[in-house]
């Protein structure tokens, strides 16, 4: 007999996941809003994560939502942090899909950050999918494509961000929300946004899913839905990427890290917005990683610690 899970039944396939490690080898320390972060013990909850993902024996392989070192680690550091980081996920007995946040951007380039996370890449973008089962597409994006970070400074992807930037937000800290309204708070240097080529592939992608009668889960580092994160995390252009998942029906979870204290909401469409709370934010010896059992007609996110357990039934 095959592994009963708490459904009662078996899932079809399985994966971890854990967001924002942000490891540095740092002192404690506190968010802009004065939330502690726990710099050295974060990679102590990613090695108890690998630890049970390895002794649960089912899942087929796991998925980093980003941000794996903090910018405050100190620059020369930078390179053996990631490479520390990047380790601990090897000892995980299956793949690891990563994906890349602002702070692995205030590290190292992304020549540099990619091939370190084998991030399947063209142009030092950072978006992929992959297929785990014939039934699901799980797509990757990368949500700082347009970004003012992470680019050398005359990219054309940092010229168009940082002309957005100068439109939407006055103030000369770029990352500071101080005065902008509502959802237009996100317009942040810390965020980016999905770029035109990258709108036109995941359109592509999301209408081949439908052809081939898959459902499709999103991962992205920023959060895709306002009901399921604060205006200061999302995607810049968050509208139009739903504006294309909400074409199609095949897209029935979007999950995500950033937002540290995690959230979930279920948008207009019926689709399911998991964001996911990050290890970097766990006091010494509590933890926020888990694994995720994939339905037919659900997705059940199984948290340990500080990560909540969340089922995701899908409407149709
Ligand atoms: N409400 C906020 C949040 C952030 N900032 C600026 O962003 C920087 C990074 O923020 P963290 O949450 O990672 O600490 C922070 O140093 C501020 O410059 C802000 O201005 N207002
Ligand atoms: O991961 P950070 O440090 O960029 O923080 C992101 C904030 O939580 C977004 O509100």
């Amino acid at each position: 007999m095959g592994l009963i899970t708490t459904q009662g039944r078996q899932p079809l396939f399985s994966f971890g996941v854990i967001s924002d490690v942000q490891y540095a080898d740092i002192p404690d320390g506190r968010s802009f809003l004065g939330v502690p972060r726990y710099y050295r013990h974060s990679i102590l909850v990613l090695q108890r994560a690998v630890q049970k993902w390895n002794n649960l024996q089912h899942l087929s392989f796991a998925v980093n939502f980003g941000d794996i070192v903090d910018g405050f680690c100190p620059k020369d550091q930078s390179l053996d942090a990631v490479k520390k980081v990047a380790s601990k996920f090897e000892e995980f007995n299956s793949p690891v899909y990563h994906m890349i946040g602002n702070h692995c951007l205030y590290n190292l380039s992304r020549g540099n950050l990619l091939p370190l996370l084998k991030i399947p890449s063209h142009n030092d973008s950072a978006y992929y999918d992959f297929s785990p089962i014939p039934g699901y597409r799980l797509v990757v994006l990368d949500g700082y494509d347009i970004s003012a970070i992470g680019w050398p400074q005359d990219h054309p992807n940092s010229v168009e961000a940082l002309r957005s930037l100068k439109e939407k937000n006055p103030n000369s800290d770029k990352n500071s929300p101080v005065g902008l309204e509502g959802l237009e708070r996100r317009f942040l240097m810390f965020n980016g946004a999905v770029g035109k080529k990258q709108l036109e592939w995941l359109d592509d992608v999301l209408q081949n899913a439908t052809e081939l009668k898959q459902r499709v889960i999103i991962c992205c580092h920023l959060p895709l839905d306002p009901g399921a994160s604060t205006s200061e995390a999302l995607l810049w252009n968050y509208d139009d990427v739903m504006d294309i998942v909400h074409k199609y029906k095949c897209v029935k979870v979007c999950l995500a890290g950033h937002e540290h204290k995690g959230g979930y909401s279920i948008d207009s469409h019926g689709v399911h917005h998991r964001v996911l709370e990050a290890a970097l934010e766990c006091p010494p010896n509590s933890d926020a990683f888990g694994y995720i059992d994939v339905y037919e007609d659900r997705v059940s996110l199984v948290g340990f610690d500080r990560m909540k357990s969340t089922d995701m039934v899908f409407d149709s």
